[in-house]
């Protein structure tokens, strides 16, 4: 709850109490345990009990209860970097700053706590126009200009004009185009980027294309740590589903994709969050 004090905070600030923060410290990234050549990378989402994100591609859906979605900020004020895919981008305008007391732009000085937003858009689609959040959020001092990973030689002019002037920038990287229109990226080539970028960790919020690419078995060595928040909610069909490629066994049996090792469930209000890492 707001302080008397508080008066003068956004009234969007949102509050994490400390002893909330102590089950998540040995699933984030600590100072002397970083990587010198790759960025630490945190899978991070929330999930319905049907594994969906949301009720469709262009519905931004509010699944994460009020602790959770603080924890949330948490989380970002623990990570030089947010991560989404375009798709999440132009779906959600999300703002992507830290709205936690004590971050830049909410009673903490600078850009203290703020994470710089990263954008996966291949073929630089994404429209900044004048409502888009996280340049109004950038201009008001409560938010850092996003990096765009592209796979454009040459972004457009005014775009890259717009986002300069910002403080951010379009970082150009190999990215495959498909037949059908999909791309991929190379993760590892992504995460050591970032860290060249000086960008030491990177919270992977999704959607869910990211998540499925980033599962897939030949990325999953890159993941840190996974927090997921799980919601008491079933979304229904047709939904943003995380679900990556079915694996199959050296007798060409189905098996899991994926699964968790020392996964941790904690009760947080309505929701659980699970973390673990990526059992390899
Ligand atoms: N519940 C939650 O925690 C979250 C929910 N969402 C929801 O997810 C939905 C959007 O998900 P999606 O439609 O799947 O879009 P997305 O956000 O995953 O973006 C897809 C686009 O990103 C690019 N991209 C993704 N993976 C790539 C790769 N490996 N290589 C190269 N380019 C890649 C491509 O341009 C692709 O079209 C929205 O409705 C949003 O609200 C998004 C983030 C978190
Ligand atoms: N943690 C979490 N819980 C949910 O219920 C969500 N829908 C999301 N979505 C992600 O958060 C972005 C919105 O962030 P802002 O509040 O606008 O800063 C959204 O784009 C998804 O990436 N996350």
């Amino acid at each position: 709850m707001a302080q008397a004090s508080d008066q003068t905070l956004p009234k969007d600030t949102l509050y994490f109490p400390a002893k909330d923060r102590e089950f998540l410290e040995p699933h984030l990234p600590q100072k002397d345990g970083l990587d010198s050549n790759k960025c630490f990378a945190t899978l991070t989402f929330a999930t319905s009990l049907d594994s969906q994100l949301a009720l469709s591609p262009g519905a931004p859906t509010q699944l994460s209860g009020p602790q959770s979605k603080a924890m949330t900020h948490y989380l970002r004020f623990r990570h030089d970097a947010i991560m989404i895919g375009v798709g999440t981008a132009v779906a959600d305008n999300p703002s992507l700053n830290c709205r936690l007391e004590g971050a830049g732009g909410y009673g903490g000085s600078d850009l203290i706590g703020q994470p710089r937003p990263v954008i996966i858009d291949p073929t630089a689609r994404w429209d900044f126009s004048e409502k888009n959040k996280i340049f109004v959020l950038c201009r008001e001092g409560r938010g850092k200009a996003p990096y765009i990973i592209t796979g454009e030689q040459n972004p457009p002019a005014e775009q890259k004009k717009i986002l300069e002037e910002h403080g951010g920038k379009f970082i150009t990287l190999g990215i495959k185009t498909s037949d059908i229109g999909s791309h991929r990226l190379d993760w590892s080539e992504l995460l050591q980027t970032l860290k060249a970028e000086g960008l030491d960790s990177v919270m992977i919020e999704g959607g869910g294309q990211v998540i499925n690419s980033l599962l897939d078995p030949v990325f999953q060595p890159l993941i840190d740590s996974i927090i997921v928040t799980i919601a008491p909610t079933w979304l229904g069909q047709g939904g943003v589903v995380v679900s990556p490629s079915r694996q199959v066994d050296e007798h060409g049996k189905p098996r899991a994709a994926a699964r968790l090792k020392e996964a941790k469930w904690y009760p947080f209000g309505e929701d659980v969050v699970l973390c673990g890492r990526v059992k390899l």
